[in-house]
C-alpha cells in the first residue's frame, strides 16, 4: 500500500482505539538493511495510525536518567524568589524557569499546573561560540543556568545529549518510513534544534477545575519529543479518533515518542501530530523530561514529495521551522 493510501486508510478507520503500541529499538544500529527496513515498518505503522508509540531499549542510560531527575527534584525544591530570577518571560528566547501557570497550552483553559526549566542546545564544556546555534534566525538566544545549583547543568546536559542521540538514530527510520533515502534528514537536522524541558507537577487534590491541569491539550511544535515520565504515576492522556482520552502510563524501561506538527506540516499529515495533555491526580508530585527534537530552524517546511500527490495537495502553508516554533512558543507563554 502506497504511504499515501496507509494515510487515508488510517483518517478513515477505527484505528487506535485503546492502546499505544511499543517499538524495540534494539535492532536501531544494525548493519543489515533490511532489519532497519523491518524496523522502520512499525514506526511507519505507529506515526500514520497514531502519531505515538513507546520505545524500549531506546539506550539512555538509567544512571543518566536518575541523575536528571534528582537534580530536578534540587531545583524545583528552591525558593520561588530563586527561580524566578530566570523567568522565562525575561530571558532570552523562551530559555529557563517557567512558574506554575505561566503556560497555557490549550486556548480554552485558565494556564497550566506545571512549572518547568527550559534550555537548548549547548556543549558539555562550554565554548566560548556555541557553533551549532549561529543560524538560528528567530529562535536565537543562549541558555541560562541555576547557579545556585551547581550539578543542575552538567546532569541536564548530559540527558539533553542521550536523548538527542537517540533522537538521530530515529530520523534514518523516520526518512525509510517516508520511502526516503536513509540520510535524507542529514542535512536538515545537523544543528540539533531540540529543546528539553523538565517539569514538575504538584499534585491536584481537591475539587478539580478541568480549565487548570498539569498541562492542556495540545500538540507539539517540532518533528517528534522524547519524553520520559515518573514510573508509577499515571498524567499523560493521547486523544483518539473517537474523541476518547486514552491513558499512556510509564512503562518500565520505555520512553515515549510522539510526533509534533513540523513533522505534520512536513509529511503533509501523513504522519499524525496528536492531542495530548497531562493531569496529575495522583496525590504525590509528578516529574518529566520531553525533548522536543526540531529541524533546523532556518529549514522550510515544504512538503516531502512522498507525502503529496493529485488528490492529496499540500495541507499547510510553508514556513521556516524557527518561525513556527517561536509562533506557537509565544502563543503558549503569552508573549
Ligand atoms: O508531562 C508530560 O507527560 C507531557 C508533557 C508535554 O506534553 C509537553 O511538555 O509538551
Ligand atoms: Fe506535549
Amino acid at each position: 500500500m502506497s504511504l499515501i493510501d496507509a494515510a487515508r486508510k488510517a483518517e478513515d478507520a477505527e484505528a487506535f482505539l485503546k492502546s499505544l503500541p511499543i517499538i524495540d529499538l534494539s535492532s536501531v544500529s544494525s548493519n543489515d538493511p533490511a532489519v532497519r527496513k523491518a524496523l522502520s515498518y512499525a514506526v511507519r505503522d505507529a506515526c500514520v495510525n497514531v502519531g505515538f508509540f513507546y520505545v524500549r531499549n531506546h539506550g539512555i542510560p538509567e544512571a543518566t536518567i536518575e541523575h536528571a531527575l534528582s537534580v530536578a527534584k534540587e531545583y524545583f525544591a528552591l525558593p520561588v524568589e530563586e527561580k524566578l530570577k530566570l523567568d522565562i518571560r525575561n530571558t532570552p528566547n523562551f530559555k529557563g524557569y517557567n512558574p506554575i501557570l505561566s503556560s497555557n497550552n490549550d486556548p480554552e483553559n485558565d494556564g497550566d499546573l506545571h512549572e518547568g526549566f527550559e534550555f537548548s542546545w549547548e556543549e558539555l564544556q562550554a565554548k566560548a561560540k556555541n557553533e551549532k546555534r549561529v543560524n538560528d534566525g528567530a529562535m536565537a538566544g543562549a541558555n541560562v543556568w541555576p547557579e545556585e545549583l551547581a550539578g543542575f547543568r552538567e546532569a541536564a546536559l548530559t540527558y539533553y545529549h542521550a536523548a538527542v542521540e537517540l533522537g538521530k538514530k530515529m530520523f534514518p527510520l523516520f526518512a525509510l518510513a517516508l520511502n526516503l533515502p536513509e540520510d535524507y534528514f542529514d542535512d536538515k537536522t545537523k544543528n540539533s534544534a531540540a529543546i528539553m524541558r523538565v517539569l514538575h507537577y504538584p499534585p491536584q487534590t481537591g475539587p478539580v477545575d478541568d480549565r487548570v491541569i498539569g498541562i492542556g491539550a495540545h500538540t507539539d511544535f517540532e518533528c517528534f519529543t522524547i519524553l520520559w515520565q515518573e514510573p508509577g504515576i499515571q498524567a499523560l492522556q493521547v486523544l483518539n479518533k473517537q474523541k476518547q482520552w486514552i491513558d499512556a502510563p510509564p512503562i518500565p524501561g520505555t520512553l515515549v515518542i510522539n510526533l509534533g506538527d513540523q513533522f505534520a506540516r512536513w509529511t503533509n499529515d501523513v504522519f499524525k501530530s496528536t492531542v495530548h495533555r497531562a493531569i496529575n491526580r495522583s496525590g504525590v508530585r509528578r516529574y518529566s523530561i520531553p525533548l522536543f527534537f526540531g529541524t533546523d530552524y532556518d529549514v522550510k517546511l515544504e512538503p516531502i514529495p512522498s507525502c503529496i500527490s493529485e488528490d492529496r495537495s499540500p495541507k499547510y502553508e510553508v514556513v521556516t521551522a524557527g518561525d513556527y516554533v517561536k509562533e506557537r512558543l509565544k502563543a503558549t507563554y503569552g508573549h
